[in-house]
């Protein structure tokens, strides 16, 4: 009933946890919170929130408009209602170092396990579009230094994410990803890859490596197995989901507009049965009567 009874920091372990074990971590986009359940209830091992998905779920591009509320915000929905760690897409930062660090602990003030801040400059936009740009050397490192340095949770995971593939070549980005190890970074996400050998190239820097099979990108979408094999230790699915979901909902709504009913689409749909599953229904009713039952009510169950 209600939220995850986990604290944050135990989250927070558990995926550096599974991080160790060197498994392949499997983290699809939860687009709302109850998606999130969802996530759960199929048995992955985490979730990720997605600044495209947040973005795109008030209607707006992944071009740097969201700010940190409502990124925490979202964040702090989706992150209480599982047990799961949820990683957040921190976009740059909102902001050059100062503002970095307020990034980080309103984040995890947010209950998140971790977050990735990039090296695109602002205004940043999707990381499979054309035309992107990176900062320099400098402005990166010290994003990831600052963020680094004003978490208060040493088990909060701070991932630096580097767009310099697409931007500069391969061999450059490696030197930035060795260079934002070097000043802390816990893991790595190299956005953007065109090949699997590239992803060992990312690996053999000693800290995890994360895979973004967005759909619709630059990147091939491998099965868990290439990725595990190139040496990847977590995977993303980040707007999966939510592509999913607004594919069905145009479908009905076409189907609606020539049927006159959506009798024809019930059996796609969630049931109210499984919708209620999610919820837990059942354990705010027996919440419910139980506190009735020890308050001495007459007409409890
Ligand atoms: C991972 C990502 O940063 C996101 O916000 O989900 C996006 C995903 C996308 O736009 O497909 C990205 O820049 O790759
Ligand atoms: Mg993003």
């Amino acid at each position: 009933m209600l939220y995850s009874t986990l604290t944050p920091s135990a989250k927070r372990r558990a995926l550096r946890a599974r991080l160790r074990s060197g498994e392949l971590l499997e983290l699809p986009g939860a687009f709302n919170p109850l998606a999130a359940r969802l996530i759960q209830d199929k048995g992955f091992d985490g979730v990720y929130v997605s600044g495209a998905v947040v973005a795109a779920d008030l209607g707006l591009p992944d071009v740097g408009l969201t700010t940190l509320t409502e990124v925490a915000t979202r964040a702090g929905q989706i992150a209480r209602m599982t047990d799961l760690p949820a990683l957040v897409d921190a976009d740059t930062g909102f902001g050059e170092a100062m503002s970095m660090a307020r990034t980080v602990q309103t984040l995890e003030d947010a209950g998140v396990a971790g977050l990735h801040v990039e090296d695109q400059v602002n205004p940043k936009r999707c990381g499979h579009l054309d035309g992107k740009q990176v900062v320099d050397d400098v402005v990166a490192l010290q994003r990831v230094r600052a963020a680094v340095g004003a978490r208060r949770d040493p088990d909060l995971l701070v991932m630096a994410r580097t767009d310099a593939r697409g931007v500069l070549g391969l061999d450059a980005a490696v030197d930035r990803a060795r260079a934002l190890v070097d000043a802390g970074a816990d893991a790595l996400f190299p956005e953007a890859l065109t090949g699997l050998d590239e992803y060992e190239r990312f690996a053999a820097l000693g800290v995890p490596v994360l895979a973004n099979m967005t759909e619709f990108g630059k990147t091939t979408l491998y099965t868990r197995d290439q990725l595990r094999d190139a040496g990847v230790a977590v995977v993303i699915y980040p707007v999966s989901l939510l592509r999913v979901a607004m594919g069905a909902a145009e479908r009905a709504l076409d189907a609606l507009r020539a049927e006159g009913s959506l009798a024809s689409q019930v059996p796609a749909m969630q049931t109210r049965a499984r919708l209620y599953e999610l919820l837990d229904y059942a354990g705010y009713a027996g919440f419910d009567d139980g506190v009735a039952r020890a308050a001495g009510d007459p007409s409890a169950p």
